[in-house]
């Protein structure tokens, strides 16, 4: 019911235009009854000869609910997906921004293939919400209140049997097809986004599949969950027709007893005759408003099957608390560090006790041993997760102090995973500035060291890099994110393993624009890569969370603590190669 509710008030601001729909649904009912009992009354009266004078108000009335029922009908079918189409650019734009600031902490249980089903399938499913579960019954209630009158006004007995038959296709078979169909729509919601999972997950990660010789299998299980999937449109669809065949039936035996009890009223003279076929066909045109109702409650079903499944991801609340939402840009862009400790579960702590400095400008590295907390201290100084002890200090000002968007606004990161979209050369570097010209982006590319590589390339700028930058080399791909990041001019750089996985001279090259990059920003470089540290103001050793050596490269090598071992271990890599 909460989601019922919940799903209610998400709709809530198209009312006025989901009333004009269901009242137009109303008016197209409407006028099909009328078009029908005025045909019916038309027919029999000139069966008795009269003057056309006579008859001309009943021509006049076919006329105009002719025209009339067309005229509502399409107007309804317009009002209908218009609402239906701003319903669903509302949900999605509602979950995307409620996707947003969950990422990535509060999302990283989730799969992307999940996500994306999510806010394709679910998003798409409630879209029956407002067309095939609210609607209809009102229309049904309007229509049904509306034949009660017109019956009653020639025998009771009539409306009475119009109200068994009404309630019993419209409230009792949907009731039943309930019962048979329990558990179908949460099923088929299920389903659906097991196969999405499945298909977003394989294309991600097809390489591995190929590699790994796991083709079949992988085939297998997307075929499994396709035929699960086949097997349950089909059952509902069998339900659909059941339900279509027994509301035909049900209206039928309407219109059947409607003649029973009235052509004994007509042959007492208590109704004039040419009435008989008015009330018969009443009915066929009215069953109209019933005809959507069985499949009611299966709609519901589904759409609070999807309704809770976004629910359950828009209700987790964001794991980082932004205080101060205006822009603020601190005095100077040092950075300090202190008595940080952070914890992702709560109980094992990533980092502990992190005290360190780098005033502005200045250049720090942090090596150490895997899962000594490097890219932990990137991702809280970036805002992706949030810290309860100790403090980030940003030019003095406290980094919780500034919103999301400022932080984003003066820092620039590269990664070894920076995403490349599957575009332009041009449109992935307009995204660190959109209104940058054509030099200064030429600018850049030159710095990063990409302008030979373009120059060849028959469509320059305009080239396709494909899904995460593809059909670029790895060193091609740094160095795009590098002009990216030159173009976003940033007064604080992060470099996450930027030249990881590449050769040494792809790696050299790199550098030597990654040095470039850090011209007059404050850096703070994570690395495995222990080469080059000389250029650096300082190196900070991580171990266990905890931050064990601090000074130059000069005096940690002279210290021969943790960062000297570190680097007589990879010499003598680099030795044995
Ligand atoms: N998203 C996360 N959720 C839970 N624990 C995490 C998460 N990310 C990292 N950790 C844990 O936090 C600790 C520090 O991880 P972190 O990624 O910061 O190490 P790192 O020094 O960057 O390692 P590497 O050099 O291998 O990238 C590890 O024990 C890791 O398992």
């Amino acid at each position: 019911m909460k989601v019922f509710f919940r799903l209610v008030k998400l709709v809530a601001p198209q009312w006025q235009r989901m009333l004009w729909a269901i009242l137009l649904g109303c008016l197209t009912v409407g006028s099909n009854v009328g078009l029908l009992i005025t045909s019916a009354y038309l027919i029999s009266k000139a069966a008795l000869h009269p003057s056309v004078a006579e008859l001309m108000v009943a021509i006049v009335g076919v006329r105009f609910f002719g025209i009339a029922r067309a005229v509502f009908r399409y107007l309804e079918r317009y009002f209908s997906h218009d609402v239906t189409f701003r319903l669903l650019s509302r949900l999605r734009v509602w979950f995307y921004q409620a996707l947003e600031p969950l990422a990535p902490a509060s999302l990283q249980n989730y799969r992307s293939g999940d996500l994306l089903s999510r806010i394709v399938a679910d998003v798409e499913v409630l879209k029956n919400f407002y067309l095939r579960v609210l609607a209809p019954p009102l229309v049904a209630v309007l229509i049904l209140m509306l034949m009660l009158i017109f019956y009653g006004q020639f025998d009771h007995s009539l409306a009475y049997v119009y109200l068994f038959f009404f309630v019993l296709a419209g409230v009792l078979l949907p009731l039943g097809v309930r019962q048979l169909g329990a558990g179908r729509g949460r099923q088929l919601v299920a389903a659906r986004a097991e196969i999405n999972t499945k298909l977003v997950d394989s294309i991600q990660g097809m390489t591995e599949i190929i590699a790994y010789g796991q083709r079949q299998a992988v085939e297998e299980s997307i075929k499994q969950s396709n035929e699960r999937l086949i097997k349950l449109q089909g059952q509902t669809a069998g339900l659909s027709a059941l339900t279509n065949s027994l509301s035909s039936l049900f209206m039928h035996l309407a219109l059947w007893f409607m003649l029973v009890l009235s052509i004994p009223l007509v042959t007492a003279g208590q109704i004039n005759g040419v009435y008989l076929a008015v009330l018969a066909l009443g009915v066929l045109s009215s069953f109209e408003a019933v005809g959507a109702l069985p499949m009611t409650f299966h709609y519901l079903e589904e759409s609070l099957a999807a309704g809770k499944r976004l629910f359950h991801i828009t209700s987790n609340r964001p794991t980082v608390s932004t205080r101060e939402t205006t822009k603020v840009t601190p005095p100077n862009f040092g950075l300090r560090f202190e008595g940080l400790s952070f914890s992702y579960d709560g109980h094992t702590y990533a980092l502990r006790d992190i005290n360190f400095t780098i005033p502005q400008g200045g250049r720090v590295a942090v090596v150490g041993p895997s899962g000594a907390g490097k890219s932990t201290l990137v991702n809280l100084l970036l805002r992706f997760w949030d810290y309860e002890q100790g403090a980030i200090y940003l030019g003095e000002q406290n980094i919780k102090e500034l919103s999301t968007q400022s932080m984003s606004d003066l820092v620039a990161v590269v990664s070894q995973r920076t995403h490349l979209f599957n575009a332009t050369i041009r449109e992935n570097l307009l995204l660190a500035k959109p209104t940058a010209s054509e030099e200064e982006m030429a600018a850049v590319i030159r710095r990063a060291r990409l302008e030979d590589f373009i120059r060849e390339l028959p469509d320059g700028y305009q080239t396709y890099i494909g899904e995460g930058g593809f059909k670029l080399s790895g060193g091609q791909r740094q160095r795009l994110a590098i002009a990216r990041a030159l173009l976003k001019d940033a007064p604080i750089l992060i470099l996450d393993e930027a030249t990881s996985g590449l050769d040494a001279v792809t790696e050299q090259e790199v550098l030597t624009a990654i040095f470039d990059l850090m011209q007059g920003r404050t850096c703070l470089m994570i690395t495995h890569r222990l080469t080059g540290l000389e250029k650096m103001d300082q190196i900070l050793v991580l171990s266990a969370g905890r931050l064990v050596e601090q000074g130059s490269h000069q005096e940690l090598l002279r210290n021969q603590g943790l960062f000297y071992e570190m680097w007589q271990l990879s010499r003598q890599t680099i030795a044995n190669l």
